[in-house]
């Protein structure tokens, strides 16, 4: 079995271990050219914490959550950046062999639409021992009861599931069981793409508190990757807010949250009416996000839905691209208008 990450130990507690992805860019082959689609993302995942990585369609989300896993396909290419693991290394320099074992072994991945992933012509516990197989697991009974014990602290009968196929599991059933298949393999970095989406309200609910406990009980390092501020808030220690390619805020969630710095992260709050407590003051973000042929090259990306910018349009929110502004607090903002508000 590969475990090539160790978690680390704090108070006796193991936590997962921490990440730093540094100037990260991905592009897509287009036919207007190769344009990037991830644009120098620094982004710091702490050991043992779980990041919510939220943004509207088409930001860039899954894209930089392949590229944890160095998954880009074609016609996308990582151009650019380092991704390190603690224990691990650098993930976009390790060898197809090592990647491939890193891949649902130390670092678990449940992608966009897991629902629909399952192989629906093999049971969940013919998946179960094909991925063993893939990943040299010599011990399959250990695997078995390792999967079992995963999906029974998750409330359901493994047994019944192993031997079930993919249509006769609910929507929230196979999203425990994409949980389990990312974590029998003993992984210590969890990467979960939209985990709740195509799921009715009470399946969320129940799935976001799946995932905060078996983040706890594992000592896992978590990515969640979300269109849904709401799932931020329900499950993350720390929010990146992001925006054409770019990270435009991050900080603790109930910071960001209670006080968001960023006119777009103002803007998702706004939405969503659960989060502004009051639905009537809930109003949708106006305009539409980028794609990758109208990302503006230079400036401020979100400029042109931004309502501040629109207040008083400024020289250099169309010409230099906004740093990351460490604001204290643990949070940083990409924006010239708060920076210099500050
Ligand atoms: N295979 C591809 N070829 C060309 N462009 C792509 C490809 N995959 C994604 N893109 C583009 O890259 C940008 C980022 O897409 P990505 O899927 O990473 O965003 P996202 O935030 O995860 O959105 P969604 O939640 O809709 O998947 C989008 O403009 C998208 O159209």
């Amino acid at each position: 079995m590969t475990a090539a990450t160790e978690p680390s130990t704090v108070d006796g507690a193991s936590t997962g271990p921490g990440v730093r992805i540094s100037d990260l860019t991905v592009a897509y082959r287009t036919p207007a050219g190769e344009l990037p689609a991830v644009s120098g993302i620094n982004l710091e995942l702490a050991p043992g914490s779980i990041t919510g990585l939220v943004g509207e369609s088409g930001s860039g989300k899954s894209t930089m959550a392949l590229a944890m896993l160095n998954a880009v396909q074609q016609p996308g290419r990582i151009t650019g950046g380092v991704i390190e693991i603690d224990g691990l290394g650098d993930v976009l320099s390790l060898s197809p062999k090592q990647i491939r074992a890193a891949r649902g072994g130390s670092i678990g991945y449940v992608f966009q639409a897991a629902q629909n992933s399952l192989n629906p012509l093999k049971t969940v516990g013919k998946q179960l021992l094909d991925l063993g197989r893939s990943h040299g697991v010599e011990d399959k009974r250990a695997l078995v009861r390792q999967a079992k014990e995963l999906l029974s602290r998750m409330g359901l009968s493994g047994e019944r599931v192993l031997d079930s196929y993919q249509h006769e599991l609910s929507g929230g059933m196979r999203q425990r069981v994409g949980i389990m298949l990312a974590l029998v393999l003993n992984a210590h970095v969890l990467v979960l793409d939209e985990p709740t989406t195509a799921l009715d309200m009470i399946s969320q609910a129940n799935i976001l508190s799946i995932i905060k406990d078996v983040h706890a009980e594992h000592g896992l390092t978590t990515l969640v990757v979300t269109h849904d501020i709401g799932v931020v808030a329900e499950v993350a220690d720390r929010v990146a807010v992001m925006y054409g390619g770019r990270l435009v805020e991050q900080g603790p969630t109930v910071d960001v949250l209670r006080a968001p710095s960023h006119p777009y992260t103002r803007g998702l709050i706004t939405a969503i009416p659960r989060l502004t407590g009051d639905p009537d003051v809930a109003q949708p973000l106006p305009g539409r996000p980028p794609t990758l042929g109208t990302i503006p090259r230079q400036g401020c990306v979100f400029r042109e839905r931004c309502a501040v910018y629109a207040a008083g349009a400024r020289e250099d929110c169309e010409t230099v691209d906004p740093p990351a502004y460490d604001i204290g607090a643990e949070r940083l903002v990409a924006c010239h208008v708060v920076e210099e508000e500050r």
